[in-house]
């Protein structure tokens, strides 16, 4: 069972979802979603370097998929120790180190092959280093076989990989997000809760952490300043519907019809123009996001232009070696 509420009958087992061990990654039979779920639910769903990685290459393994429109980002459960649910209770505390989260046991191995693999050919920072596309990474591994030695605070690289996917992100909340799993689902482009046991608790000052970036300063854009210090300062837990009023959950819905809801929103984020809601994720995050924000949506507008017969003409000009002639095209107004 992949979890209480998941129906197999929608779902088939996504590429890569074999080699997951934290994570679940499924596509649905019927539309361009797919799912993707932390499954640690004895722990409430906290992530280990291990996990991140995993999350990591699911998402980017998903923002390839040209038939895909939307991603969900849940967590699988109950707990078999005490039946609790969980999206995700943020970085694992029993694997904190001094300089952020160590990777462990097999994950330990892991991190020295890739050492050792690497040695010959890779100098020691380019080791540990990782980069924020899989796909630049230099030595052609997935960031999931880049265990490192050093510990890890690269669930930043996911919130930014959220951020910029050209897809609608939609966290799936069936228990508690709590800590680094709060702020994931402030990152997520929509967020749906089930009414009976989603709880929203910021802990990161409990445990001496702070994400000071989306995690707050996104938060406070989403439910106002006052509010967000309140979720910070005062650590107050609040259910799905207060989460709703606040204006940082989209809906609440029975426990029972969350994921059938979660892939019935899929479905319709899939009806729409992908170059559309593309776009306007693109627009939502730029007033944010500053130079990088612009950088992203100038990217597609150039690649809308570079579609146009008008581009076309300057690209055959270029080549064929003449003058290009753009007489034909208007100067739009
Ligand atoms: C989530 C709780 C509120 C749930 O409470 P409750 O329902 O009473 O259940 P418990 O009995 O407490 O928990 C059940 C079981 O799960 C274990 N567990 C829960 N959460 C964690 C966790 N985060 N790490 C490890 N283990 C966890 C718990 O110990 C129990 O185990 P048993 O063996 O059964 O006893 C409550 O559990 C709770 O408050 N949890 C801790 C929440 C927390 O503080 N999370 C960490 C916040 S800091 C963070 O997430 C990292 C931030 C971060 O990501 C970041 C920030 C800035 C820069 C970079 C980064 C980065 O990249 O990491």
């Amino acid at each position: 069972m992949v979890s209480e509420r998941f129906d197999p009958e929608q779902w088939e087992p996504a590429a890569l979802n074999d080699e997951f061990r934290d994570i679940t990654y499924h596509r649905a039979v019927d539309s361009g979603t797919v799912r993707i779920a932390f499954d640690r639910p004895d722990v409430r769903n906290a992530f280990r370097p291990g996990t991140v990685d995993e999350l990591y290459d699911a998402l980017d393994h998903a923002k390839r998929q040209t038939d895909v429109g939307c991603i969900l980002l849940t967590g699988n459960g109950p707990s078999s120790k005490d039946g609790g649910w969980a999206f995700c209770s943020g970085g694992d505390q029993t694997v904190r180190g001094e300089d952020g989260y160590q990777y462990e046991g097999d994950e330990e191995s892991e991190a020295q092959r890739v050492r050792e693999s690497q040695s010959d050919s890779r100098s020691p920072s380019e080791v540990q280093s990782t980069s924020e596309d899989a796909s630049e990474d230099a030595s052609g591994q997935s960031p999931r076989a880049q265990a490192s030695e050093q510990g890890r605070l690269h669930i930043l690289e996911v919130q930014r990989l959220i951020r910029h996917i050209p897809k609608v992100v939609v966290a799936v909340v069936p228990g508690w997000a709590v800590g680094g799993g709060h702020s994931l689902h402030v990152v997520c482009d929509l967020t749906l809760a089930s009414e009976e046991h989603a709880k929203f608790l910021q802990t990161d000052p409990d445990v001496a952490s702070y994400d000071a970036g989306f995690g707050s300063a996104y938060l406070a854009k989403q439910i106002g300043q006052k509010k967000a210090r309140e979720v910070f300062f005062l650590g107050k837990t609040y259910d799905a519907e207060e989460a709703a009023e606040m204006g940082m959950v989209n809906e609440a819905v029975p426990h029972e019809e969350l994921e059938e809801t979660a892939l019935e929103w899929g479905r319709r984020i899939n009806s729409k123009s992908p170059t559309a809601m593309r776009m306007l994720k693109y627009a939502f995050n730029m007033t944010d996001d500053g130079m990088v924000g612009q950088q992203v949506f100038a990217g597609e507008a150039t690649r809308l232009g570079y579609m146009t017969d008008e581009a076309k003409e300057g690209r055959d000009a270029f080549v064929e070696g003449r003058d290009p002639d753009f007489d034909e095209f208007p100067w739009h107004y």
